[in-house]
């Protein structure tokens, strides 16, 4: 039996999730919801995706464009076995009573408190967290992209500081900001050292800045070690760690622009890049303190997460046979 799934907000996570589910075997895309009948609404109904209205209150916008939609919010509540949650940050909290009520499982993104849910999630660090559960955060794009490499060194890490440098606005996005400016986060740490703390126990601080880019976040991880690593052993543990790729500047990788253009290289749906990339250079011991820069494509790194963390909230597969499908599925690389 597939388990049956509805995505509540359509936007740059939800239609990457959609499309991710589409393409496993044992799940089966019932609908998503749109807010209005734009672009999105009509090239979703084309890949003959149902569109429900994401309230009765959005009803009128369909009508008066003569756009048929197959039920509202609810309808498909009732159609379902889960609902990934991909509204905007905040929302998901206010749903999770529609949820609730309906008795579904709903899995949030990152933009949501951790209290939101059972469990925050980055697959393969805490997959066997979600088992069962009916709620579950799969953290922001930047979390999961610390938390994959961290993760895999975990053992070695005393302390991690990391700056993370963000981008202002997707590449859709017209109303954010700033063009031309370097806007820090004030509040230290930001939210991504204390996220990454509720899905791995390690000593975390992180500040943030938001840079003028629209196509990646990048990292600058500095980790004080509690015992020895050399340079080749965490580039071997990167090399086997999944959903981590390096990249070489002496090859070309030079910055995220080329990260995106192998992405488009590799003919992904939407250039996405759902591996995080490490550049192989910047893996460096100096003392007891290992130093690398990542980056994170944030459009698409969780969109694997919010595949696995529907298998394990239905106990579907272990932890290793969802990951394996899963990047099978979507061409990831290792
Ligand atoms: N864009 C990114 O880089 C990432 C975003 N996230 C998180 O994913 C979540 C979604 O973010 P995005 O996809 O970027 O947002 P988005 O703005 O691209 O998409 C949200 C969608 O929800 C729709 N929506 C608005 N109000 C709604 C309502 N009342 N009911 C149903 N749908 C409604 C919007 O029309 C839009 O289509 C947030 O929690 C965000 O923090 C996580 C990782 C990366
Ligand atoms: O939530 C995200 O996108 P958003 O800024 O569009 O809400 C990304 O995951 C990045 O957010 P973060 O930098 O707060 O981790």
């Amino acid at each position: 039996m597939k388990v049956k799934v509805g995505i509540n907000g359509y936007g740059t996570i939800g239609k990457r999730v959609a499309y991710a589910v589409t393409k496993q075997d044992d799940m089966e895309l019932i609908g998503v919801t749109k807010t209005k009948p734009d672009f999105e609404a009509y090239r979703a109904k084309e890949l003959g995706i149902p569109v429900y209205a994401a309230s009765n209150d959005f009803l009128p916008r369909f009508e008066k464009a003569n756009f048929e939609v197959a039920g509202t919010l609810e309808d498909l509540l009732n159609e379902i076995d889960i609902i990934i949650d991909t509204t905007p940050g905040g929302m998901g909290e206010k749903n999770k009573t529609l949820y609730e009520n309906v008795g579904v499982k709903a899995i949030f993104q990152g933009g949501e408190k951790a209290n939101v849910a059972e469990t925050s999630f980055v697959a393969q660090a805490n997959y066997e967290n979600a088992i069962r559960k009916n709620y579950v955060r799969v953290v922001s794009c930047n979390t999961t992209g610390l938390t994959r490499t961290l993760n895999a060194i975990k053992e070695y890490i005393e302390y991690v500081y990391a700056v993370m440098i963000r981008r202002a606005a997707d590449p859709n996005d017209i109303k954010r900001g700033p063009i031309n400016a370097i806007k820090p986060s004030v509040e230290v740490p930001s939210h991504h050292g204390p996220d990454v703390q509720t899905v791995i126990p390690i000593n975390i601080e992180t500040t943030a800045f938001v840079v003028p880019t629209t196509i990646m976040h990048v990292h600058s991880v500095m980790v004080e070690l509690k015992k020895p690593l050399t340079k080749e052993d965490v580039i071997d543990i990167f090399e086997n760690t999944t959903r981590v790729l390096l990249f070489e500047k002496k090859k070309g990788f030079d910055s995220t622009a080329q990260l995106i253009e192998f992405a488009r290289d590799l003919h992904r749906e939407w250039n996405n890049l759902y591996e995080i990339a490490v550049w192989k250079e910047s893996i460096n011991i100096k003392g007891n303190r290992l130093f690398y820069i990542q980056a994170v494509h944030q459009e698409s790194d969780v969109v694997p997460e919010n595949v696995d963390a529907i298998r394990a909230m239905f106990e579907m597969a272990d932890k290793w046979e969802s990951i394996k499908k899963t990047n099978k599925s979507l061409g990831i690389l290792k």
